[in-house]
């Protein structure tokens, strides 16, 4: 549905060069939940707003359901952007406009009449769960209201994309959450194909089908959202995973430990087994739980576990042998004699 290819943005001012976007290529395919993450400066807006060609890139192509946005005259731009909706984290509503005007004026511009634009506005109102505010002003709504009036006005024109740009970021996590299951609810309901872009994992974790991680205007790494979170590679993937999923272990911890740590990942249908007790069983060795917990990522469970093993050596590197034969993911934080070490090196 967005084919977007060598994307680079270049902006000049004062007569420097920077680089909004660096040479991304990316395929968001129809009906997805698609988002993209990365901190202040990394490209997200940049990058969304090429995508509707409200930022002109300065190379490489972008193209919505096959027509290539960047060859359209001015007039043909407007009446492909019709096809791509937005939402902004600031709302942009008209203050000065009721809810239902709010959302009947985006269907003015494409020609609709006075009585079916206010026919369709009112069902949108319903589908965003607002038809009881069709009346009242931008000002007399809470933020997730607000939120939900410029979705409603984004759909006006039965749009095949949504592009979101940080839409929950000035909301609180219940809002944030309600605001997410409508967006997941139109997604399904509608077939519409959404991008986000955002600088909460959790965000992504919530609702999100793939993603891509953003740094200095790169894409540093893309999936599905189930392996980005099981399986990260990039170190700045696994920092932003830790906000949702913290399994770091105090250095205190390490230092007191006697045993060899082992993180382990524990994806799809393992993640319900008992791994951790049958190693215990089968293993002379004991275990002992620092980190632990059984997340859900699309509905398919992802277990994370730190533990400590102590025993004898060999007997404890056979345990790891076999979680290795098990998992695709185990990691040694921490060999047997380093803590005995790193308490040498504290005395
Ligand atoms: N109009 C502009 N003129 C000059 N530089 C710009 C302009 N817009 C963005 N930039 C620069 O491009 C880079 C990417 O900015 P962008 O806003 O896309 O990042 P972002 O990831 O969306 O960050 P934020 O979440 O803070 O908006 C930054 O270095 C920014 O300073």
């Amino acid at each position: 549905m967005i084919t977007i290819e060598q994307l680079s943005k270049v902006y000049h001012s004062k007569g420097k060069s920077v680089i909004g976007v660096d040479d991304v290529t990316l395929n968001i395919d129809q009906g997805e939940i698609y988002g993209i993450v990365g901190y202040s400066g990394a490209g997200k807006s940049t990058l969304l707003r090429c995508m509707n060609v409200l930022e002109r890139p300065t190379s490489g192509i972008v193209r919505i359901d096959g027509i290539d946005l960047m060859s359209l005259s001015p007039k043909e731009l407007r009446k492909a952007r019709q096809s791509i909706g937005m939402i902004f984290q600031g709302f942009h509503l008209a203050m000065s406009k009721t809810v239902l005007e709010n959302v009947a004026f985006a269907l003015k511009a494409s020609g609709v009449g006075r009585k079916e634009r206010r026919k369709r506005a009112e069902e949108l109102l319903v589908l965003v769960g607002l038809d009881d505010k069709a009346n009242q002003y931008p000002a007399q709504l809470s933020g997730g209201q607000k939120q939900r009036v410029s979705i409603a006005r984004a759909l006006a024109n039965n749009p095949k994309v949504l592009l979101c740009d940080e839409a929950t970021s000035a909301l609180d996590p219940n809002t944030t959450k309600s605001i997410l299951k409508l967006l997941q609810e139109i997604n399904r309901e509608l077939g519409l194909t959404i991008v986000l872009i955002t600088h909460e994992m959790e965000v992504v974790k919530e609702i999100c089908d793939r993603c891509a991680v953003m740094e200095e205007g790169r894409i540093v790494e893309q999936g599905s959202t189930y392996d980005i979170f099981a399986y990260p590679e990039n170190e700045l993937t696994k920092r932003f995973i830790q906000t949702v999923i913290d399994f770091q272990i105090p250095e205190e911890q390490l230092v007191k430990s006697q045993g060899t740590i082992v993180h382990m990942t524990i994806t799809g249908e393992l993640a319900g087994e008992s791994i951790v007790s049958d190693l215990l069983q089968h293993h002379d060795i004991r275990g002992n739980i620092l980190h632990g917990k059984i997340d859900y990522i699309q509905n398919q469970a992802l277990g994370m576990f730190v533990m400590e093993l102590t025993g004898d050596r060999s007997e404890v590197e056979r345990a790891i042998g076999t979680l290795h034969d098990k998992l695709e993911e185990v990691e040694v934080l921490q060999d047997a004699g380093t803590a005995d070490q790193s308490m040498a090196r504290a005395e």
